[in-house]
């Protein structure tokens, strides 16, 4: 089984970690994690995984390192493992966004293989939309990669220059959705429905429109025609949100947060 290096374990690289171990892809005692402060990785390693704040080491001892700090803190991070860096061993797969391949080869000076990969948080219960892509990454390692993320979740892969709009529509996009879930939940509320009813009720809704997608493969409004009757209270309601800028604003938001994943990073920084 391969050795994973997570470099920085928060949020995605720890919904990763748990994604994959959830899924019998690997086993904790195959997956390094890495942290500044490991007093906070404690839960992790009581479950066997292991754990260091020595970026180096971890780097050295892995087949697969995957980079996962905040695209400000890339450069120290890519400093400490450069000596470490075996082409011949090393796959690096970073998740950061608005970072290319490129730039993480050149900072490394070195021509191992990259592949960058855009999950999001549902990674830790398998039910991630990932896309990848890369520059220099042999076919055999794609198809690696894509069996990999695939066992968490959807896989698409894109051209590279796609990434920043990935980030916005999948990373982001777990966010948007949830936003408009509360809202829901909150309309319940003002119509009568005590708040965990109605969050309960917001939810499942939720999840039954994204199946009907999945599961019959329609387009969204052919499953809107058939909800909205004639005169009904379902096309009044729909067509105030519309008045109110519901589709605009989240395609505006979409723009922005792709506009922002493509200027997270500076060489410099
Ligand atoms: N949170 C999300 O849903 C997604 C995030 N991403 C990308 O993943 C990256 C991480 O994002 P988050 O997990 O949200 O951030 P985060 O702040 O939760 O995680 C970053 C982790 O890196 C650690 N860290 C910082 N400097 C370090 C160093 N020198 N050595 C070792 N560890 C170090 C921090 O302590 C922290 O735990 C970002 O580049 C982001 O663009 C990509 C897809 C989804
Ligand atoms: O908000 C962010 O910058 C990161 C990237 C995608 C999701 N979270």
């Amino acid at each position: 089984m391969k050795k994973i290096a997570i470099i920085g374990s928060g949020n995605i690289g720890l919904s990763l970690a748990k994604g994959l171990v959830k899924a019998n892809y690997t086993t904790t005692k195959n997956i390094t994690l890495t942290r500044r402060n490991t007093a906070n990785l404690y839960k992790f390693a009581q479950e066997r995984y292991k754990v260091t704040a020595n970026n180096a080491e971890a780097a050295a001892e892995a087949d697969v390192i995957i980079l996962a700090v905040l695209p400000q803190q890339l450069n120290l991070v890519l400093d400490e493992i450069q000596p470490a860096i075996n082409p011949a061993k090393h796959l690096v797969i970073s998740v950061i966004s608005g970072v290319s391949c490129a730039a993480v080869r050149e900072k490394l000076d070195s021509d191992v293989q990259i592949i960058r990969a855009m999950p999001n948080t549902a990674i830790a219960i398998g039910q991630s939309m990932t896309c990848i892509a890369s520059d220099n990454a042999s076919p055999q390692n794609m198809e690696d990669v894509t069996r990999m993320f695939e066992t968490v979740g959807s896989v698409v892969k894109i051209n590279e220059d796609l990434m920043t709009s990935a980030t916005a529509l999948c990373a982001c996009g777990i966010a948007f959705f949830l936003r408009g879930i509360r809202a829901a939940s909150q309309g319940g509320v003002e119509i009568g429905f005590h708040a965990d009813e109605a969050l309960k009720m917001a939810v499942q809704t939720a999840k039954g429109a994204a199946d009907l997608l999945l599961l019959h493969g329609t387009h969204p409004e052919s499953e809107i025609d058939k909800v909205t009757s004639p005169k009904g209270c379902t096309i009044a309601g729909l067509n105030e949100m519309e008045h109110n800028g519901f589709s605009s604003s989240l395609i505006k938001g979409i723009k922005l947060s792709a506009l922002k994943a493509g200027n997270l990073y500076t060489k410099e920084s």
